[in-house]
């Protein structure tokens, strides 16, 4: 399990290691880490060329001291002075080993970054603008546009957990050089201009091919759009473990999901593997019901239950032999479906009076229900529906569950944590919020952080596809937390490679359960190697 933290909870750890540690200790392990990712990445580090971005805090500290260590090495290491301060034990430390210093025209930061001794930082005017300047030039100016696009390895040691809001001149225009450029980008901590603590950006923001990030993982890194922009991911250990509180957030790896997904046993039979009702389609919309039959018998559920009217009866019969139907006449209700361990409830169901009545016979069986797409239009619109004894887990995506709370979907999808969170709470219910990255959210759990989803996934039927897996997890006794991020889990990785429709999806989850397991009986991780 990866736990996440919030940069006020980083720091508070930080805070209580630092008074057990001599002064710097937490640096040096910082920058000794990054300074290894940066070895790896560029292959060989003699007569590399690498810039430094430098802001003005500990960010940039550990910068310049990883910067030190790959100059020592035989790097041409260039730090560019963008930040008001400079951590100046850091930039001396650069000096020595031999690194180049350059500071930034006119502005602040030019004039107010220092060296060692307090004066201006030297040698640092860019030279004349002459023929080819820019617009970032004026911010920049042209010999650190030059150096940028000259680099192998770019490091921005810009903002770490300190930043706030949009990105401020010059780390904007700089945070942008770095993207044009063709040398690789690897971000110290996070990638400057994501919010540590949700994952917001606001503005420009650097976009990295590789984040070494110190000590604990930051919500950031793992919450879109930030963990679009942070790269491939590496933790380096600062000794915070012990210090760090109960986590408010967590992402499953492929060895949480291996141990709570069901396999049958000896002893196993249809019934206790689990029976899955689906109460999904209608006259017009009958794919969606074909395809969350097809996502629960993919996941290996014991038996599916179809209910619904004749046209998508018709077309669940001709796709899923597997499944067990029963053909519903308007008005009718699922009581007379039999027995099942847990529903799924609404995609292509419709809104109108026979859906209704679908809807509330469903709610009222006393097991387990998934309530998806026109289903938590119903609700939405009759909230009594949601009260029950059994458990309910809701899988909007921001519009859904907008109307159910009234929250502005903008709001949702801007800040999805804080509003999952409380949409849980409020409502009483598991929240699986679809997004550009999913979360599980249960009152009194971290939220989960789905870490495995792909923007080929953002094609019609996926989350019919979805509702089917959580579904088939249900009906095999995991709770509505569990089944909702395992589901979320395994259609990621199922859905990576696009291009691909939604039946694609059912067809690629039984590899996809058969390669976690192998791969972790033989000691690694294919979903991760593979993204
Ligand atoms: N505290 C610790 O024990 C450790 C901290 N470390 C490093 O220190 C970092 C945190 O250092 P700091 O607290 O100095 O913070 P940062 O280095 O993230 O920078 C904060 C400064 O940036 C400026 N700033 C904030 N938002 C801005 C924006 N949007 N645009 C432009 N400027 C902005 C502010 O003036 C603030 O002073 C971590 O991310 C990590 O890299 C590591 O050395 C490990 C140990
Ligand atoms: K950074």
């Amino acid at each position: 399990m990866r736990t996440a933290y919030t940069s006020d909870q980083i720091r508070a750890a930080e805070a209580a290691l630092m008074a057990t540690l001599p002064e710097g200790t937490l640096m040096e392990r910082a920058a000794t880490g990054l300074a290894v990712v940066c070895a790896r990445m560029l292959g060989g580090v003699y007569g590399s060329r690498v810039v430094l971005l430098v802001g003005g805090g500990d960010n940039g500290g550990d910068t310049l001291y990883a910067g030190a260590r790959l100059a020592a090495r035989g790097a041409g290491v260039d730090a560019i002075i963008a930040g008001r301060r400079v951590h100046e034990a850091g930039l001396a430390a650069l000096r020595r080993a031999g690194g180049r210093v350059t500071g930034l025209p006119g502005g602040e930061a030019a004039t107010s970054a220092t060296t060692p001794n307090g004066r201006p930082v030297a040698g640092s005017l860019p030279g004349a603008p002459g023929d080819g300047v820019t617009d970032d030039d004026a911010v920049v100016g042209g010999t650190v546009r030059d150096l940028i696009g000259a680099a192998d390895l770019i490091v921005d040691g810009m903002l770490g957990i300190g930043g706030t809001g949009a990105l401020r001149e010059p780390y904007a225009t700089l945070a942008r050089l770095a993207g044009d450029a063709p040398g690789e980008v690897v971000a110290v901590d996070l990638p400057s201009g994501v919010d540590a603590s949700s994952g917001q950006v606001e503005g420009a923001a650097v976009r990295a091919d590789a984040t070494v990030t110190f000590g604990a993982w930051k919500i950031g890194l793992l919450v879109d759009p930030g963990a679009g922009h942070a790269g491939r991911t590496e933790l380096v250990d600062i000794g915070l473990g012990p210090h760090l509180p109960e986590p408010d957030a967590v992402a499953l790896t492929d060895a949480d999901v291996v141990a709570l997904l069901p396999r049958p046993g000896a002893s196993s039979d249809k019934y206790r593997r689990g029976v899955v009702g689906i109460a999904a389609g209608s006259e017009h919309y009958t794919g969606a019901a074909v395809l969350a039959v097809g996502g629960a018998l993919r996941a290996g559920v014991g038996m599916v239950r179809y209910a619904g009217s004749a046209e998508p009866v018709a077309q669940v019969r001709a796709h899923w032999p597997e499944a067990v139907i029963t053909t519903l006449a308007p008005g009718e209700g699922v009581e007379e479906v039999g027995r099942v361990q847990a529903w799924v409830l609404g995609p292509g169901l419709g809104t109108g009076d026979e859906a209704r009545a679908i809807a509330r016979s469903v709610l009222a069986e006393d097991v387990p229900v998934l309530v998806d797409a026109d289903a938590l239009t119903l609700v939405a619109q009759e909230r009594s529906l949601l009260r029950r004894d059994a458990p309910v887990l809701i899988t909007p995506h921001a519009g859904e569950l907008s109307r159910l709370t009234g929250v502005p979907r903008e709001l949702i999808e801007a800040r999805s944590l804080e509003n999952v969170r409380r949409a849980a709470a409020e409502l009483e219910v598991t929240v699986l919020l679809k997004g550009s990255t999913t979360l599980v959210a249960r009152e009194g759990r971290p939220v989960r952080i789905n870490p495995t989803g792909s923007p080929w996934l953002a094609t019609g039927g996926t989350g019919d596809v979805l509702a089917g897996v959580a579904g088939a997890l249900l009906a095999a006794g995991l709770s509505g937390y569990d089944a909702a991020s395992c589901a979320a889990y395994l259609h990621g990785i199922a859905g990576r490679r696009g291009p691909l429709a939604a039946s694609d999806v059912a067809e690629a989850l039984p590899e996809t359960v058969r390669s976690l397991v192998n791969g972790l009986r033989q000691g690694r991780s294919p979903a991760k190697l593979d993204r």
